[in-house]
């Protein structure tokens, strides 16, 4: 049976296992954020394999012009909004700007985001962090490492730019990719990398990458809700490709999303940065 033809009620729980399955597989997975119940319950029904409940609900839902604002009770609350409408797709929650800066700081935040109804946490940074992943991964928490553009990072960074352009860059992010991999995260989110380092990337590590803006190379590939649906005001990043358009309804636009995430078809050229 084909994705397509599998209804939302018989096609089981999507699991870690079931991801990875699926990078052996080279079943593209289908990414989007979710921060209420009824989105959340459509673009279940529509079939995406993984909801993440992102921090970028500071943008799009908070009308702030970063992430940095967004606190764990902001996450926990839309966690836990998500979560009510969740059938069958993997639940990733982001855990926030400053809510890991310790392993102990990181797991008391981790377990609260757990309680609310995610499958797995998200953390932004390198091989830093590898102590923590540890550190919740050997408590029972699932984790997904994050590398290339890291918003929370944007005031350290200067803005939100392309990362990984350089040789020296590239590699170290391969390097990074490498330790989180080997600390225990099982997923790994590559935002805005040229193409090349995001097929480099997922070629030099076993467990599932997930591009936004990292090439279509990656296992799989997420945006956010609002921009996949023209509703986020004002300009969009090089990365976002407007699904709603030429769609009757928003469940439409999500399927749309899924099939084209699934063929291959989106990501194209246009959406796509290159080295130089
Ligand atoms: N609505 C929304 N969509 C997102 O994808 C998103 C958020 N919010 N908030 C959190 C982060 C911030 N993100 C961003 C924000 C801006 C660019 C951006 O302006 N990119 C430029 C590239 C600049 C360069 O060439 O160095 C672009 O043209 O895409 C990229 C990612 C991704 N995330
Ligand atoms: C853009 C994705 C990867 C994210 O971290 C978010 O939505 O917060
Ligand atoms: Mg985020």
């Amino acid at each position: 049976m084909s994705y397509l033809q599998e209804s939302a009620t018989t096609r089981g729980l999507v699991t870690i296992s079931k991801l990875q399955e699926m990078r052996q597989a080279g079943e593209k997975i289908a990414v989007l954020t979710a921060y209420d119940a009824s989105f959340t319950a459509l673009m279940d029904q529509a079939g995406i394999d993984v909801i993440l409940i992102g921090d970028s609900l500071g943008n799009v839902v908070q009308g702030e012009s970063s992430t940095i604002p967004v606190t764990l009770e902001h996450m926990v609350y839309h966690t836990s909004c998500v979560a009510k409408g969740q059938e069958s797709a993997f639940l990733i929650a982001d855990m926030p700007f400053g809510s890991y800066s310790t392993p102990e700081q990181a797991m008391l935040n981790a377990a609260e985001l757990m309680r609310a109804g995610a499958h797995m946490v998200k953390l932004e940074g390198g091989a830093w962090l590898a102590q923590t992943v540890k550190f919740l991964v050997e408590r029972s928490v699932p984790v997904s490492a994050h590398l290339g553009l890291l918003p929370q990072s944007v005031h350290t960074i200067g803005g939100f730019k392309v990362q990984g352009k350089s040789t020296e860059s590239a590699q170290m992010l391969i390097n990074d990719a490498k330790a989180l991999q080997e600390a225990g995260a099982q997923l790994l989110v590559l935002e805005a990398i040229p193409s090349e380092l995001g097929k480099k990337v997922t070629d030099a590590i076993q467990i599932p990458t997930i591009g936004i803006g990292a090439g279509p190379d990656c296992s799989g590939q997420v945006l956010v809700m609002h921009d996949m649906l023209g509703a986020f005001p004002g300009r969009s990043p090089k990365f976002v490709k407007n699904f709603l358009s030429g769609q009757s309804s928003i469940e439409a636009a999500f399927k749309s999303y899924i099939q084209e995430v699934k063929t291959g078809k989106f990501p194209g050229p246009e959406h796509c940065f290159k080295s130089t």
